[in-house]
């Protein structure tokens, strides 16, 4: 139980209303009858809810969401019911994203941020949220017609932030009437570029997701999506310590999160800076490789990925984008190919730039190279059969280093030999030096 609450405590968001103040269920009892008659009190006095009652977890997220942050909501049965502490973690997340400087804020009014939520559910809980915690503005889609009517109405109750979100239909026959229909490339042609590395060949053939849903000219600053991780129900277990509901269009797509977001990743690269941030969620931490060798592929400039502990599950966050990355971080050279970079964050305090430099020299040694380093200037020189380069190591932010290959002038490489290289180095010096939780990948 100890170990429980201190990894909770780890990993929710401090900007979070819930960190160091969980929800006081005495209170809530007490200031909401409808609440009270789910709660009990276990043998050390404690009050609970039985967690795999839909009803009572449902009724905890709408009195949170009254008592906390004065919107007024409700699910039908069944549906995806979200718990409020751990969806607050995603958009707080999100409005790191946007405030930090990896990319040029080019949205200077930070008043006027809109985001847009890829199936939104019946819940509508990311705008409900955001615009009530932040003032932001949204587009939530999805393609259910229950899903449509609840978070119309779930918006409709909220007239206080009802301005700010507009519920969008994704629709797919008009979708599929408005493509050629001997046209059957503009959804497929892209699946087949990443196929190569796309888990078990799985392909996305449902509704559209971004294309065609967003309408021409128009920007956001971010997109999010807490997509249908599964491909069945049976592989979805419901886990049997809670009760969330959720139906299958809300939890399953064919091909699983994979598929569902490896479309986002293609419709991203037509959209590229429609959006300053692609972002989303992912279920499983093994889908994080896949995705991210898709992203390289598809040529974004900037991948940020963190985890989510939520209770006794953990969740997983992309973002993506294709705004470049700004000069404070990456020098403009770094578009050139005989450039590499990337970021070491979440570095355990007992290391420092100098011990990453001692592991990139020794990291190169093992394999032959002869390397030359300079403690002075953080640098290594190293020169092998292949080629000749050199890394070099910048502190950024403590707890956060940039390591940069360049290309010895005039030397050439095989093409594709220097970033190989460089993930293997990536990967090994994240693996010495990292806390696991956070990564930032900067490639051109
Ligand atoms: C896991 S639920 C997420 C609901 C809510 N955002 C949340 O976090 O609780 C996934 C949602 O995506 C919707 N969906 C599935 N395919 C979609 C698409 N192509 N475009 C928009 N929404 C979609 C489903 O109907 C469902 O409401």
């Amino acid at each position: 139980m100890g170990k429980k609450r201190k990894r909770e405590n780890r990993s929710i968001h401090p900007r979070n209303k819930y960190s160091g103040n969980p929800p006081d269920f005495n209170k809530l009892a007490s200031l909401y009858p409808s609440f009270r008659s789910y709660v009990f009190y276990s043998n050390n006095g404690k009050p609970n809810i039985n967690w795999k009652d839909f009803n009572a977890t449902r009724e905890l997220t709408r009195v949170l969401l009254l008592h906390d942050h004065q919107i007024t909501w409700w699910i039908p049965d069944g549906q995806l019911c979200p718990t409020v502490p751990n969806r607050s973690n995603y958009i707080h997340w999100i409005e790191d994203l946007l405030s930090s400087d990896i990319i040029p804020n080019s949205n200077g009014d930070k008043n006027s941020i809109k985001g847009l939520d890829i199936g939104t559910g019946a819940n509508c809980i990311y705008p409900l949220l955001g615009a009530s915690l932040l003032g932001w503005s949204f587009v939530g889609t999805d393609v259910t017609d229950v899903a449509l009517e609840w978070a119309d109405r779930n918006v409709k109750n909220n007239p206080q932030i009802s301005e700010l979100i507009e519920i969008r239909k994704v629709d797919y026959e008009k979708q599929m009437i408005d493509q050629d229909p001997n046209d059957d490339e503009s959804y497929t042609d892209i699946s087949r570029n990443t196929e190569q590395t796309c888990d078990e060949n799985k392909s996305y053939h449902g509704a559209p997701i971004l294309v065609g849903v967003v309408k021409p000219s128009e920007t956001f600053d971010f997109c999010m999506c807490n997509p249908p991780f599964f491909e069945s129900m049976e592989e979805s277990g419901l886990n049997p310590n809670t009760s969330c509901g959720g139906t299958p269009a809300e939890m399953v797509c064919p091909g699983g999160e994979q598929a569902f977001i490896s479309r986002m990743i293609q419709d991203s690269a037509q959209l590229k800076q429609c959006f300053r941030w692609y972002t989303s969620m992912v279920g499983k931490k093994s889908s994080l490789k896949s995705l991210t060798s898709k992203l390289r592929e598809v040529g974004v400039s900037v991948v940020k990925t963190t985890e989510f502990v939520q209770g006794q599950t953990c969740r997983w966050g992309i973002a993506w984008s294709f705004v470049p990355p700004t000069k404070k971080i990456i020098s403009s050279h770094v578009a050139s190919m005989n450039v590499l970079t990337f970021m070491l964050e979440g570095i355990q305090r007992q290391f420092s730039a100098f011990h990453v430099l001692q592991s990139v020299e020794s990291f190169f040694t093992a394999s032959g190279a002869a390397c030359k380093s300079n403690a002075a200037s953080f640098h290594v020189d190293v020169c092998s059969n292949d080629t000749q380069f050199r890394v070099t190591v910048f502190e950024q932010i403590p707890g956060t280093l940039l390591v940069r290959g360049s290309l010895k002038p005039g030397e050439n490489v095989v093409p594709g030999l220097l970033s190989s290289i460089f993930l293997q180095l990536e990967d090994a010096l994240r693996k010495e030096f990292c806390l696991e939780k956070v990564s930032t990948h900067i490639s051109n």
